[in-house]
């Protein structure tokens, strides 16, 4: 595996639950510095494929890396690499925003933790929420503090389970403004979603599955080339995902 210009490969990952296959097996490599979406119907494997690659479940078989971490083999170093926003958001609701992010800050044991918790907060613009208890915020508001949570220790790769799920259309653009920067200082985004738009717009390559199975890996541009329109990845996600999986 070239883990130098990778920050995702992985060879024959795959994930049983009992008889039933969740993640076939899985071949798939994305680059440094992209940002990858992934697309699938409910139940497809997406979140599966998430858990796997942040080492929160064992796979049934295959290898896989992240960040040049090998999955089996380097754990440690390969969560110290990663960031991750859960679809859920879990935060100590008791807590302020500052105390949260102080504290797992020194759990990832960052030397510069309480100027870093600072300037993340500043980053994302969230100071106006340090002080206050989780408890009180809106969906929205603990999202923001959670993706705080998952890149105060600077990860090389960031993993995002449908972070625009819930979010009003402002939350949704200030939340690609937020993960371009990110891109720009060389942060890899892997990010779970539904919303073709956001892929449209801000995803340089994008991976579809479907039961499990990935049907589909490419560049945003050649989406775009192979279907001619503003509505290709519609086309092409609709041509790849039968229709009773994009009902369900
Ligand atoms: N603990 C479990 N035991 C058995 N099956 C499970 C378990 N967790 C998930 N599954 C099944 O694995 C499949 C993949 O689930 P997963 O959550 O990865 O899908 P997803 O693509 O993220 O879906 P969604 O878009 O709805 O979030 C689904 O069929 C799901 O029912």
């Amino acid at each position: 595996m070239q883990t130098d210009t990778l920050a995702v490969s992985t060879r024959g990952l795959t994930l049983r639950y009992g008889d039933f296959t969740a993640l076939q097996p899985l071949d798939l490599d994305i680059g440094r510095g992209e940002i990858f979406g992934f697309l699938g119907h409910n139940g497809a494997g997406k979140t599966t494929t998430i858990r796997l690659l942040t080492t929160l479940m064992e796979p049934s078989g295959g290898t896989a890396s992240v960040a040049g971490c090998d999955l089996a083999h380097n754990r440690i170093a390969l969560r110290r690499a990663i960031g991750y926003l859960p679809e859920n958001v879990r935060l100590y609701d008791t807590l302020t925003t500052r105390e949260n992010l102080r504290f797992f800050a020194a759990l990832s044991r960052i030397e510069d933790a309480r100027d870093r918790v600072e300037e993340v907060m500043e980053f994302l613009g969230i100071t106006d929420l340090a002080d206050r208890r989780i408890a009180t915020f809106s969906k929205g508001m603990r999202q923001r503090v959670g993706l705080a949570q998952a890149i105060v220790h600077r990860p090389q790769v960031l993993f995002l389970d449908e972070p625009t799920s819930g979010l009003d259309p402002m939350g949704v653009r200030q939340l690609r403004e937020v993960l371009e920067r990110l891109n720009a200082q060389g942060m890899t985004i892997f990010m779970n979603t539904h919303l073709l738009s956001e892929v449209a717009r801000s995803c340089s390559s994008i991976g579809v599955l479907s039961h499990g199975q990935l049907v589909f890996h490419d560049t945003i541009e050649t989406v775009n080339a192979r279907y001619g329109s503003e509505e290709a990845l519609e086309e092409l996600y609709l041509s790849v995902v039968p229709d009773r999986e994009v009902a369900a």
